[in-house]
Formats: C-alpha cells, structure tokens, sequence
C-alpha cells in the first residue's frame, strides 16, 4: 500500500508553472530518491507535501494522498499535528531545525509535549534514548545550544528530532549537502539505520546519484518541473528510457572498476 501518492501536481508562481502533472507513488519501507538537475523542482515539490510552500506559490491542481488522507484539502488544524508524528523533515540547513535560544533537550521536551501525554519524567528519558541511538552523548548534547555543536552533531540531532515519533514518511531535502564527505557518509547510514529499525518511507532529494545508488530502492528522475521517470533503482541505472535519465546517468563519473566504484560510494 502506498504511504505517500501524489496525482497530478501543478504548482504556480503567478503565471509560471513550477510543477507541473507531477506523480509520485511511495509505499511502507521504499527509499524513494529524487534526483534532477537544480531548479527542476525537487524541493518545492518536497515542501508541498507539508503544505510548507512560500505564500507565492500556489498549488493549482492534484491530490497528495498520505495513507489515503489528502493532505491538500484537510483543515490546517488537522494538518498540524500530522506533522513532525506522521511527516517529518530533515533539511540541509540543519541549523534552521532548532531554535538558537533554547537547549537542545528543551526543543525536544516541547515537541514531545505538543504531540504525546507523557509525563516530564518519560519524556526526558525518550529524548535521552533519541539522542544515543543517533549516536550522542545524550547528557551532554540535551544541556547544549545549537551553536554548541559541530555541524554533523546538529544533524544527527536534527534526524533524532525527526525520528522520535517514529514518522510514516521522513522526508530528507539533500540532508548531508553542508556536511563533509564522512560526516554525510556517517548521516546517511543514520537515515538508513532509522528507516529499518521503524520501516519508515523515505523521500530522499538529491543531487547525487551516487547517494541515491547506494541507500534507495527507488529513484524517481525530475526535469523541468515533472517526474519523467521512476521505478526500482536497479531497472533505472539498468534502462533507462527517458532521455534525460539517460544524459543524468551519463554524467555519473565513470568508474574503472567495481573495486573503484566501492571507494567512491564508502565516501559518498
Ligand atoms: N519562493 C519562490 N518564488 C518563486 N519561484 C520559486 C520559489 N521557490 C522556488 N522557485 C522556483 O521554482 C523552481 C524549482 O525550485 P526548487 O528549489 O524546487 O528546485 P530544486 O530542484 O530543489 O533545486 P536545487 O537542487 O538547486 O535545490 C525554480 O525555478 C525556482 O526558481
């Protein structure tokens, strides 16, 4: 069954079409990447599943069905707690998931208020268990600022927030851009560790063919604002059909060797 369907999507800017007809199916435990060249759209498309767009922009047609609930028609008070329980989001701009002022430990305490009744005492230690599955020193992480952390703690941090209520969809815009090669190595096997141990859907934007070779199931190819291909990884690296999958895949460096290939993506 489908955790996530999307029919038909137009997107405007005033007279501009950013998206258009765009479909997009992701079932139970898929790692869907989405790969395409910049400003094809990846990102918009990304937002509009949270009914997270700018004001400007303005969704014109089509349905996103999350378990067959459209998230495009239901009130805006029902949307909300749907998110960050049912959709989360992890960003490449890790530091824009937590506010400045407030302690780590804090900003996960008041998300876990705004979604559960638990008391102040289960809470504390669900959010010091968050922090050391993605690897923290949770005492220690929990009493710190955002600014107190290194760039890849942050989003470790981010993905535990993203994590916590165990999401049916997380959906990851180019998570690991802003990271060093290890680092984004490191946060994908998170991602990756995550999504098995809850069987989450992923959407995975990407710029990286590489990433969305080694963690997806899916690839989904984006071009001028539509979809143009989609389908298991494996039969897209293998066939692709449109012309633009195949001028994408043409791009990936070529690799000498499967030796090559291994060190290349152990880094990626
Ligand atoms: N707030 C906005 N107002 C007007 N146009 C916008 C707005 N946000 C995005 N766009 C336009 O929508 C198109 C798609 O942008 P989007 O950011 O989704 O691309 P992308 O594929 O995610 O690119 P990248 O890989 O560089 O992040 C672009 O032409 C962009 O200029």
């Amino acid at each position: 069954m489908n955790v996530l369907e999307i029919s038909n999507l137009s997107i405007h800017h005033r007279n501009q079409k950013i998206i258009h007809s765009l479909d997009l199916a992701i079932e139970k435990g898929d790692w869907m990447a989405v790969a395409g060249e910049s400003g094809s759209g990846k990102t918009v498309m990304a937002a509009s599943i949270g009914r997270l767009l700018p004001s400007e922009l303005t969704i014109t047609a089509g349905t996103i069905l999350l378990n067959s609930l459209n998230l495009l028609t239901i009130k805006e008070n029902n949307l909300r707690p749907l998110l960050g329980k049912e959709i989360s989001y992890i960003f490449q701009d890790y530091k824009g998931a937590f506010t400045p002022f407030l302690t780590i430990g804090k900003q996960f305490n008041e998300m876990l208020k705004a979604h559960t009744g638990d008391s102040k005492k289960v809470r504390n230690e669900r959010v010091y268990e968050a922090l050391r599955l993605v690897g923290l020193p949770e005492e220690r992480v929990y009493a710190s600022y955002p600014f107190q952390l290194s760039g890849g703690q942050l989003q470790r941090a981010a993905i535990a927030m993203a994590m916590i209520l165990e999401p049916t969809l997380l959906i990851a815009d180019e998570p690991t851009t802003a990271l060093d090669s290890l680092t984004a190595a490191s946060v994908l096997k998170l991602i990756e560790k995550m999504q098995r141990k809850t069987n989450c859907a992923v959407l995975f934007i990407t710029h990286d063919l590489r990433h969305a070779k080694k963690y997806a199931n899916k690839i989904a190819i984006m071009h001028n604002g539509t979809i143009v291909e989609s389908g298991l990884k494996t039969a897209l690296f293998h066939r692709p059909e449109h012309p633009y999958t195949k001028s994408l895949l043409s791009a990936i460096p070529k690799l000498k060797s499967s030796h090559q290939e291994r060190l290349m993506t152990a880094d990626s």
